[in-house]
C-alpha cells in the first residue's frame, strides 16, 4: 500500500508501505555509507531520528547477532529505496525488513531517497511524519532529553585489564567498550546520571561517549564534567567531544543538515595528516567560542573547515568529533584511542594515585 514521509515545511513524498504502522514523527537525516545499516539503525545516537539511507540498495547482507550497538533499533523510523529481502552474508541470520518488523519500526521502501535528500539539503533538518496518511499531524512527540532514554541504568564493569576506563554512558555504543577492551582496559560504564561516582571508582582516565540530541540538554552537568575533567585523562568522542567544549565556556551550534556517513575527511593541524572518518553529527562546536576557553582546535573536517577535534592546553583533555571507533565506516582514526590510553592515560595514572 501507499505510504507517505511528510516534512514539517508541508513536502510530501510518496512510498511503499508494508503493513499499516501508527504515524511516528521524528527528526529527518540522511546517512551516506553504502554499509552500515546495522550499526546505524542500533547506535543511540540516532534516538529519535527517520534516518534516509542515499545508498539504493540496502539490506543485501542482512542482520547478525555481532554488529548491534546498542540492544534494540533506536531510530524511529527508516526510509530507503530498495529493502531487499535477499540476504547473503556468512555471519547473517535474519534480513533487515524482519529485524524491522520485529521491532515495529517503520519504514517506507521506494522512495525518491534523492528528492528527499536534496529537500533536506536546501532546507536543513526537518522533523517528519511517516504515514499511511499525507497529514504532518501526529500524537508522536520527540523527547527533549533523550539521553535519559538510552543511558544505562547502573553501573557495570567490563574485562579485567590493569588500566581502568570509566566511560560515561550518554548513550555509548558497544564499539567504543570494545575499542577500550581490545585494547586491555577495564570498563566501567557510569550512567551519566551518575557520574560524580567516578570520584569514588578512581578510574586512570575517563572516556565521554556519543550520545543522541542537543549537548545544552546535559547543562546541569557541566560543573561536574568540569571538575572530572581537572582530576583524570579525557577522551571524548561526538557528544563528548561537544560536552568538553561546553564545560569549559565554549558554545555549539547546529548544522545545517549534520554529517551521517563513513567518507569525512579530517585533518590533523598537528601532523598535516588527512584521514576518513566515521560520522554521525548535527551539532558542532563552535570554531570562534574557543578563543575564550583553555581549549586548542587540534582537527578539522576538510569538506566545510568545522571543529573536529581539541586538546586542552594544559590538562590531559582531547576530544573528537568523528567516530575513532568506526562500526560503521573506515578505522583509520583508530590511533586516537592508543594515542589517548599510551599518553594521557598513561602519563596521568601517577596523579591519580598521587
Ligand atoms: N553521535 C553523537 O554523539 C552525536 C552527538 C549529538 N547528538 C549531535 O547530533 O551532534
Amino acid at each position: 500500500m501507499q505510504g507517505y514521509l511528510v516534512l514539517e515545511d508541508g513536502t510530501v513524498f510518496e512510498g511503499k508501505m508494508d503493513e499499516i504502522v501508527s504515524p511516528v514523527k521524528g527528526e529527518l537525516v540522511f546517512y551516506t555509507g553504502m554499509t552500515g545499516y546495522q550499526e546505524v539503525l542500533t547506535d543511540p545516537s540516532y534516538k529519535d531520528q527517520i534516518v534516509v539511507f542515499t545508498y539504493p540498495l540496502i539490506g543485501n547482507y542482512g542482520i547478525n547477532d555481532q554488529d548491534f550497538e546498542s540492544k534494540k533499533p533506536q531510530v524511529k523510523g527508516v526510509i530507503l529505496f530498495q529493502l531487499t529481502e535477499h540476504y547473503s552474508h556468512y555471519k547473517a541470520n535474519r534480513s533487515l525488513k524482519d529485524y524491522l518488523q520485529k521491532w515495529n519500526i517503520p519504514y517506507l521502501t521506494n522512495v525518491d531517497t534523492r528528492a528527499v535528500v536534496k529537500q533536506i539539503r536546501s532546507k536543513g533538518t526537518l522533523h517528519a511524519v511517516i504515514s499511511k496518511d499525507k497529514q504532518y499531524d501526529s500524537q508522536d512527540k520527540l523527547s527533549d532529553f533523550p539521553i535519559r532514554d538510552v543511558s544505562a541504568s547502573e553501573i557495570e564493569t567490563f574485562g579485567n585489564g590493569a588500566t581502568h576506563i570509566a566511560l560515561i554512558d550518554f548513550g555509548f555504543k558497544k564499539s567504543i567498550l570494545n575499542s577500550l577492551l581490545k585494547r586491555g582496559c577495564k570498563v566501567s560504564v557510569v550512567p551519566f546520571h551518575q557520574m560524580e561516582k567516578v570520584f569514588e571508582i578512581k578510574p586512570h582516565g575517563i572516556v565521554l561517549s556519543n550520545g543522541p540530541g542537543d549537548p545544552k540538554q546535559m547543562k546541569n552537568y557541566f560543573s561536574t564534567l568540569n571538575q572530572l575533567m581537572k582530576q583524570y585523562p579525557t577522551l571524548g568522542i561526538c557528544l563528548g567531544n561537544q560536552l568538553i567544549a561546553l564545560s569549559f565556556g565554549g558554545n555549539t551550534t547546529k548544522l545545517r543538515f549534520g554529517h551521517r556517513g563513513a567518507n569525512h575527511p579530517v585533518i590533523d593541524q598537528k601532523t598535516g595528516n588527512v584521514f576518513i572518518t566515521s560520522q554521525n553529527h548535527s551539532y558542532v562546536v563552535d570554531k570562534k567560542s574557543l578563543e575564550k576557553t583553555p581549549l586548542k582546535l587540534r582537527y578539522t573536517n576538510v569538506n566545510d573547515g568545522s571543529v573536529e577535534g581539541l586538546e586542552h592546553e594544559k590538562l590531559k583533555v582531547m576530544s573528537v568529533q568523528f567516530h575513532p571507533e568506526a562500526h560503521p565506516g573506515p578505522e583509520d582514526a583508530s590511533f586516537i584511542f592508543d594515542e589517548f590510553l599510551d599518553t594521557y592515560v598513561a602519563a596521568g595514572r601517577e596523579k591519580v594515585y598521587a
